[in-house]
């Protein structure tokens, strides 16, 4: 199998971790390289680029090629809105959702002292930047997170936040300091692998087979709130749900670009349902001032 996949060192962690897991179950599969439009302009903050799916969409036409037979992405760059014959056909178990924030001496947010200035080009951790640490500046930072762990060694930043799962996956283990999910609301779908291919395909049917139903469900709620709110990458929104027994614990919510003003829902709702039930969330999470906050955010950046 040729195994679509953008060339950075995390993606190309997780392209070798699927061709891994495949192979112990007797599939060859390497991954090939593809070049996306988001690699190349790394300099523009990411709510300012061709919009959603910068990434994605560039290996998603290659897969509608026949070029490579199955694609791995990083769940939460995938866009809602998915091709025509293009489908996800797995997803790996998430090893972490959470937010993490390095800093140079190791020290915690709350520790910084006035002023100091954290690095992230996300909207939705500016803004809980903002809300939790207002003593604290955020400033835009883009490229692979080794040029972000680079430009953190080089003073140009006291702090920046990463997704732990891709200090999971790079082998990285530096000192850090976990952000509490229900603080931090992560991305929907943060710290999840997919493996995308095109249905009624023998490939799709041999990936199906790495699927964790868990995180299934667990993404599933997740991006369907995501998707009903419609905040693209840009809006500063989270969405987090975790399997506890019959019941998903979900959270999910939308600030304001200055972090000052939030709607949020936190619920438990039943494993029985949960499609209509994370709908439901959506449209309370929308009536109680997400869907404006979601626009206003939109037009601010537009801006
Ligand atoms: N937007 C870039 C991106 N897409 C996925 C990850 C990390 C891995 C993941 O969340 O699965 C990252 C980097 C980051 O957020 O620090």
């Amino acid at each position: 199998m040729r195994v679509g996949t953008r060339g950075s060192r995390l993606a190309m962690a997780q392209a070798r971790k699927v061709c891994g897991l495949l192979s112990e179950r007797g599939v060859e599969a390497s991954p090939a390289i593809i070049k996306t439009s988001g690699d190349v302009h790394t300099s523009e903050p990411l709510h300012a680029m061709k919009g959603v799916g910068a990434f994605v969409r560039e290996i998603d036409d290659r897969l509608l090629a026949g070029e490579v037979d199955i694609a791995v992405h990083s769940l939460k760059d995938v866009p809602t809105k998915r091709p025509e014959g293009l489908a996800t056909a797995a997803v790996l178990k998430r090893e972490s959702a959470l937010d993490v924030a390095v800093t140079r001496e190791g020290k915690k947010l709350s520790e910084l002292e006035e002023g100091a200035v954290v690095g992230t080009s996300s909207t939705r951790r500016a803004a809980l930047i903002k809300k939790h640490y207002p003593h604290l500046r955020t400033n835009n930072i883009r490229g692979n997170v080794d040029t972000r762990l680079r430009k953190l060694g080089e003073g140009e930043y006291d702090a920046i936040l990463l997704a732990e799962a891709g200090l999971i996956r790079l082998g990285m283990d530096i000192i850090k300091e976990r952000l509490d999910p229900y603080d931090f609301v992560p991305s929907a779908n943060q710290g999840v692998i997919a493996i995308v291919a095109r249905p009624g395909t023998p490939e799709f049917d041999a990936v199906s087979a790495l699927n964790d139903h868990d995180t299934w469900l667990e993404t599933g709620v997740e991006r369907a709130i995501a998707s009903a709110l419609d905040g693209g990458c840009v809006a500063p929104m989270g969405a987090y749900a975790r399997l506890e027994g019959d019941g998903l614990d979900v959270v999910c919510e939308v600030l304001s670009l200055d972090g000052r003003r939030q709607a949020r829902v936190r619920e438990t709702i039943p494993v029985k349902d949960h499609e209509r039930h994370a709908l439901r969330l959506a449209e309370k999470l929308a009536a109680c001032g997400g869907r404006d906050l979601v626009e206003e955010a939109k037009r601010e950046l537009r801006r």
